[in-house]
């Protein structure tokens, strides 16, 4: 099948990744200043039978998307990677593109994929060799190789890997054990146990010298291309590389069960929580409601950056928020039900790009003296949010409503900031679609 080649990416050197340079392009190490070329293959052709549903695993929704958006997501971030190919089954091109076309994924080739996963691989490496005429791929110095299933990996990971391989030929990340390797016997008894310490678990990301990987794929034994699971052994048997191995960032695991769905989706909802902007209410006067709650935000979730603004006249401080990726807004509105401020950054919102890759939550926060009429009353004339609520759905906005009795009595308020403080980090940590349109009350 004639790949489907989305063009190339960024400039393609790499250097040691220097302090609060991330995203830079990158020379060479000292000693060579000149460019590398580096590519990546992505496997993604399995069926996921461990996993245990119909949906092969890479296409599992995690958080609302396809897991294999995810890590081409993170694949991206890295400028210094020229093409990514990923490597799906006939069957599942059509469904690769559209994720590439909705999640605006760039400069990603597709590859058919083979019975197993190293056959999938050599397809993959195949298409960058340039060896089929109709491939427009050029053919890179350093290839990596990374599960499309394993999301988590830090840029430094690709670095550690690229660097060993451009000087071993091959290199790998590894992990601790973390149970005991046991052998057994015939009879299905324990015949020896390993000595945990001496031994390492293979992970991804791996790289390779290509020459040396493709040598290797090309030489390597049926028997290997069928029932083989690890890269850097082929590189060893077929082409006497012994690669390096160096240790990887703890979360390179690879999703393979159901249970590393819900924790590859809770460790992403950490992730995009770390953020909070409390966009204050534009009457001078009574802004200062909106510093309270963000103090008591600030005491409630001490490992996250709350910060706090009040919209200028063209938006453009919001929209430097939104530009630094914040996916959790509280919108201020003291002492009214009506919500031109909510729905003022809820058009924001769905402006920019930023609900495309994670659902962003919206809480319309309304300071309301229950003294001064019925609550009924009140939460009666904020019914709108409903509605809004599911307009702003279809582009993953999550919006919710809460009330905060803005007491003249210091400790009621106090006690109703301290319990707004708390719904409001539920919504934001949980992040859960159920609770769309509800109007809590603190
Ligand atoms: N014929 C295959 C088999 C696997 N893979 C890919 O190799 C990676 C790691 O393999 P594994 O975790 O074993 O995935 P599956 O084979 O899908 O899982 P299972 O063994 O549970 O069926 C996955 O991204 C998978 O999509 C592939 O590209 N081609
Ligand atoms: O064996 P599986 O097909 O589940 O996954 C492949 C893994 O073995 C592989 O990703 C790492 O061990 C590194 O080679």
């Amino acid at each position: 099948m004639e790949p489907a080649v989305r063009g190339r990416r960024g400039s393609t050197e790499l250097r040691p990744l220097l302090s609060g340079e991330r995203g830079a392009q990158f020379g060479a190490s000292a000693s060579s200043p000149s460019a590398l070329a580096v590519a990546a293959v992505l496997p993604a052709g399995g069926c996921g039978e461990r996993m245990g549903v119909a949906t092969p695993k890479q296409f599992c929704r995690v958080l609302g998307r396809p897991l294999i958006s995810h890590t081409l997501q993170a694949l991206e971030r890295v400028c210094w990677i020229k093409d990514i190919v990923v490597v799906v089954t006939g069957e599942n091109m059509e469904t690769m593109k559209s994720i590439i076309q909705k999640y605006q994924h760039k400069g990603i080739s597709l590859v058919e994929a083979g019975a197993t996963r190293h056959r999938s691989i050599f397809n993959g490496l195949k298409a960058l060799a340039g060896d089929q005429a109709y491939c427009r791929l050029s053919r890179p110095e350093v290839v990596i190789i990374h599960d499309a299933v394993r999301p988590f990996f830090e840029e430094d990971d690709l670095l550690k890997v690229v660097r060993a391989a451009r000087e071993h030929g091959a290199a790998g990340a590894t992990r601790p054990l973390v149970s005991t390797v046991i052998s057994p016997s015939t009879e299905g008894c324990l015949d020896h146990s390993l000595e945990r310490a001496r031994y390492r678990a293979s992970e991804m990301p791996q790289a390779f010298l290509f020459d040396v990987i493709y040598e290797a794929y090309q030489q390597c034994s049926g028997y290997d291309l069928e029932f083989g699971t690890e890269c850097l052994q082929l590189a060893l048997k077929y082409c006497h590389a012994n690669a390096k191995l160096v240790e990887g960032s703890p979360d390179l695991w690879k999703v393979t069960y159901k249970r590393d769905l819900y924790a590859a989706e809770s460790i992403i909802k950490e992730r995009i929580s770390q953020k909070i902007c409390i966009v204050m209410d534009m009457k001078e006067e009574k802004e200062h409601a909106g510093y309270l709650l963000e103090t008591v935000l600030k005491n409630e979730l001490n490992h996250v950056k709350v910060t706090s603004v009040v919209p200028c006249h063209d938006g453009s401080n919001i929209q430097h928020i939104i530009l630094e990726q914040c996916y959790s807004f509280v919108c201020m509105n003291v002492m009214t039900t009506d919500f031109q401020n909510t729905q003022k950054l809820l058009g924001m919102l769905e402006e920019s790009n930023l609900s495309v890759l994670y659902p962003v939550v919206v809480v319309s926060v309304h300071f309301l003296d229950f003294e001064l009429g019925p609550l009924s009353q009140k939460m009666e004339s904020l019914m709108w949010i409903r509605k809004f609520a599911v307009e702003v759905k279809k582009r993953n906005i999550l919006l919710c409503g809460l009330i905060i009795n803005y007491s003249q009595d210091e400790q009621k308020l106090q006690e109703s900031l301290r319990q707004g403080a708390v719904i409001i980090a539920a919504l934001i940590k949980e992040r859960n679609s159920a609770l769309l349109g509800q109007l809590l009350v603190a």
